[in-house]
């Protein structure tokens, strides 16, 4: 097109310059003694050299910016690639730095993906030898083997039999003093047939649901029995977000704290927030406790997340835990259906808090373990009318529950097998001890009778009336009574936490996120903020149905249940605001 308009102004035939463009190109065309016009182009570009001063310094360039007083790029080899040497030292530091914070739950690394997280696990690709990609077979094993023979443990087939049975032998001993050897496991008679009942929680579609709201999630809040912490954890879970989610944050929430004495709250709270920021929760929508910590973690997870226009938390755990009744209490409002029975949630539900943050609702999952059926129930996995056998948990209730609490809550005064007390009444008597001193002795060291269940429960048949036909007690009935009160909080059990060394330091949450890995004060402040909260309600007095526990077993620091966060407690608007 270009060369067609010169020509056609060539046609005009005016006399023209050795360079300009659009003069004739001769007699001889293109390939004639004449210059082509882009030949002449060339030779303009040539032509524009910088303006010197009389010293050969540059002062103008045709092609030179004229804004920036320097524009001579700096020779770096940097700009020749997209790589960047490091020496080993700086690699090595850079490895340890970046591992330590991402194995503390209190740092969180934003834009993962502009470090080179690959880094960390190099040494692991490194540590399978690829010999034969370096070397020929005959150089690494064949008989003209360079390399040198490797260390081995025995030398000769023997020693290595007497080698791994001594191994074995230590494997054996070290698992015979786990107690987490089951007493039917050991004797290989493990009930291999189990009711799908005892399976709740454990179904595909529940893992399926499980899996879409931690999908969905930015904060995972799995929530926690107060009664049983680490029995109602879910590790699996915990160990899934470590290594495949490391973006996402998990936070512990301690639910039904009402329902345990202070000092077992607070002790928890110190074992578990040295893991993950925990905090204790009684649900509850007028008197909650707790409401205000975790609106405001949630409200720093928002401000960490800025990128986001509005992060979703998510409530995972064992079913009956609690979670609708947590995202009610959040609300003050029942948004979510809840019921003193498991598997009340089906599926996953979406609830807006705020504009910023939604909350995900999720059925309770449970992961296989290694639980008896017993446990399974008193978890409250279970629905407890449909159990077939309810009687033969209650053994189990009867061990773990004080004798008082039973006491009180069925006035029932003695349960022991009878045909025991006749036996050590005879011989007693034998012995010629009084049936006072027997009384006595009976009642001061009751560990020496051991406790019937039945007896127990044919006692409380007779108080309630619970009888069938013929006046027969109806076990049963009985039994699922007690299961049900144990299910709903009525009578009082609740696992210690283990004891720690006071001199142990307490976790500093404070020096874990100073020097976090985040990028910009604001989101350091923000992680500050959430160690702060944690920290901050180990100082608050939890609250305690009192009722339900001895003065001995409350302890001092214990407060009445009643909300004693309810000033703190911003309303939705205001938090709304506060977004
Ligand atoms: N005492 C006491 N009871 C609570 C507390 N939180 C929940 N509950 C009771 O626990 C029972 C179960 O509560 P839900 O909120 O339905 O539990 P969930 O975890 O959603 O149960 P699923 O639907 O099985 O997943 C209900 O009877 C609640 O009233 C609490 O803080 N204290």
């Amino acid at each position: 097109m270009v060369k067609n308009k010169e020509r056609m102004v060539n046609v005009s035939g005016k006399p023209k310059h050795s360079l300009d463009a659009n003069r004739s190109n001769g007699k001889g065309g293109d390939s004639g003694g004449t210059r082509s016009a882009a030949t002449v182009r060339r030779l303009k570009v040539y032509n524009t050299r910088p303006k010197r001063d009389r010293k050969g310094k540059i002062l103008r360039n045709e092609y030179q910016s004229k804004d920036l007083p320097s524009t001579r790029i700096q020779p770096d080899r940097r700009w020749f690639g997209n790589t960047r040497v490091v020496n080993q030292k700086e690699l090595e530091f850079f490895r340890e730095e970046l591992q330590s914070r991402l194995s503390s739950n209190y740092n969180v690394i934003l834009k993962e993906r502009k470090l080179p997280l690959s880094l960390l696990n190099d040494h692991q690709k490194q540590a399978r030898a690829h010999l034969l990609d370096t070397e020929p077979f005959g150089d690494a094993f064949g008989p003209k083997k360079k390399r040198k023979r490797p260390k081995l443990l025995a030398l000769d087939y023997e020693s290595l039999v007497k080698k791994a049975d001594g191994s074995q032998d230590a494997f054996e001993e070290k698992w015979a003093a786990n107690s987490f050897v089951e007493e039917g496991e050991a004797d290989g008679l493990r009930d291999l047939v189990r009711h799908t009942m005892f399976e709740k929680g454990q179904s595909k579609r529940i893992w399926g649901e499980l899996y879409k709201v931690i999908d969905s999630s930015d904060v995972v809040v799995q929530v926690l029995d107060a009664r049983d912490p680490q029995g109602t954890r879910c590790f699996h879970l915990e160990r899934h977000l470590k290594e495949h989610c490391k973006h996402k944050h998990m936070v512990l929430l301690l639910n039904k704290c009402d329902l345990v004495p202070a000092w077992s709250t607070k002790g928890w709270l110190r074992i578990l927030s040295k893991e993950f920021p925990t905090l204790a929760f009684h649900a509850s929508i007028n008197k909650s406790f707790g409401k205000g910590s975790l609106l405001s973690i949630l409200r720093q997870f928002a401000r960490l997340k800025s990128d986001k226009q509005a992060i979703s938390v998510g409530f995972v755990g064992y079913p009956n835990v609690g979670k609708s009744s947590v995202i009610n209490t959040l609300r003050t409002k029942n948004v979510c259906k809840v019921a003193p029975i498991p598997g009340e949630t089906k599926v996953w539900q979406y609830i807006t808090l705020t504009k910023r943050i939604f909350l995900i609702d999720c059925p309770g999952v449970v992961y296989q373990n290694s639980d008896t059926e017993t446990d399974i129930v008193l978890k409250g996995v279970v629905r407890v009318t449909n159990l077939e056998d309810a009687a033969e948990h209650i053994g189990e209730v009867l061990k773990r529950v004080k004798r008082v609490h039973l006491e009180r809550a069925y006035k029932i005064k003695e349960w022991y097998a009878k045909q025991q007390i006749c036996l050590l009444n005879q011989l007693f008597q034998s012995l010629n001890i009084s049936s006072i001193t027997f009384l006595l002795l009976t009642s001061f060291s009751p560990g020496v009778l051991r406790v019937d269940e039945n007896d127990f429960l044919v006692q409380l048949c007779k108080l309630t009336g619970k009888l069938l036909k013929g006046g027969e007690p109806d076990l049963m009935t009985a039994a699922k009574m007690i299961l049900h009160d144990w299910q709903r909080g009525r009578i009082p059990f609740f696992v210690p936490p283990p004891q720690e060394n006071e001199s142990v330091d307490e976790p500093s949450t404070y020096d874990a996120v100073e020097g976090a890995l985040v990028d910009g004060d604001r989101k350091a402040a923000a992680m500050r903020a959430i160690a702060n909260v944690v920290s901050s309600q180990l100082q608050k007095n939890v609250p305690v149905q009192r009722d339900l526990f001895d003065e001995t077993e409350l302890g001092v620091e214990t407060s009445e249940l009643g909300g004693d966060e309810e000033a703190e407690q911003p309303t939705s608007s205001e938090d709304e605001e506060a977004d």
